[in-house]
């Protein structure tokens, strides 16, 4: 495992280096993409990495792992707080839309604008710095497409997209991620008690054997299947839907 870091460590520094960028930042959210990927960028760029916190009503427990995750990988830390530039936007766009807004897919609405005013506090940081935005995605969310177009998955690089989300516990192991980090639920944490495994109607082990070639039960293949045609358009953004093409 301290092998597959090194190479990823310096695939990031090759990344800065061919950018000719200053360092790079990623949002921390208390998860364990997040811990894995700061404990990345520090390793990449001691000086010029940073976590961003960005809270928005969020569950304050996992607050307080994204801070225990700075901590103990020692990045630079920030926080901004968004809950009241994401209400008052939200707000503005549900009293213009007025009766015709929809509850069913206005929550869905809502949630994917978190992501997108964290990809915004992102690049607005990053061009600060002259650093790349880094993503977190990992291999089974970028196969199924469970990312937010433009929000989490609007990012400049991702060490993780070739890594199962097993592999990616073995990397915070190899890491030193705070081991609740490691043992709790995946979860977007954009409306409360949502999990990622109970969204999507499938186990992340589930898509990980699948992505490994190993057989799984045929509905779960379904599942799967379904998701990645369905998000073909987010791994690819704009290449396929220009009038050149
Ligand atoms: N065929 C097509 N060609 C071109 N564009 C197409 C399209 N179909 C939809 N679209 C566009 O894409 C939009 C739908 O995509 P999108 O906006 O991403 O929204 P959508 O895929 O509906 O929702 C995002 C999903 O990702 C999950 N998520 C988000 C953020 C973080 C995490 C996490 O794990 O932490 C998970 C979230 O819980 C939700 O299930 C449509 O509104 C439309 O604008
Ligand atoms: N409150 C937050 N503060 C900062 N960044 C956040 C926050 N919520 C989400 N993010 C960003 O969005 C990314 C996508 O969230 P996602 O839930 O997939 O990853 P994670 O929380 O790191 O790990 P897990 O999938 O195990 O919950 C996060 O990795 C992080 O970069
Ligand atoms: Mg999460």
């Amino acid at each position: 495992m301290e092998k597959v870091v090194e190479q990823v460590v310096e695939w990031l520094q090759n990344q800065v280096k061919e950018a000719g960028v200053d360092g790079l930042v990623v949002g921390v959210s208390g998860g364990i993409d997040s811990a894995v990927v700061a404990n990345l960028i520090k390793r990449a760029c001691p000086e010029n990495s940073l976590g961003v916190i960005m809270p928005l009503n969020s569950d304050p427990k996992g607050m307080e792992h994204a801070s225990k995750v700075i901590e103990a990988c020692g990045i630079k830390g920030m926080t901004v707080d968004l809950a009241e530039t994401h209400e008052v936007m939200f707000n503005q766009i549900k009293n213009q839309l007025k009766d015709e807004y929809n509850e069913l897919n206005g929550k869905l609405a809502d949630a994917n604008l978190r992501a997108r005013l964290r990809m915004s506090t992102l690049y607005t940081i990053a061009t600060n710095y002259n650093y790349l935005v880094v993503g977190t995605d990992n291999a089974a969310e970028w196969y199924t497409g469970y990312f937010t177009k433009y929000g989490d998955g609007g990012v400049d690089i991702l060490p993780l997209v070739d890594f199962t989300k097993g592999e990616v516990r073995e990397l915070a192991k190899q890491l030193g991620v705070p081991q609740e980090v490691i043992d709790k639920q995946p979860s977007a944490d954009l409306w409360e008690g949502q999990t990622d495994e109970s969204e999507m109607g499938i186990t992340y082990d589930k898509i990980d054997a699948f992505l490994k070639g190993e057989s799984i039960p045929d509905a779960d293949k379904e599942i799967i299947e379904r998701m990645h045609k369905n998000s073909a358009h987010k791994r690819n953004p704009l290449a396929q839907f220009t009038r050149s093409n």
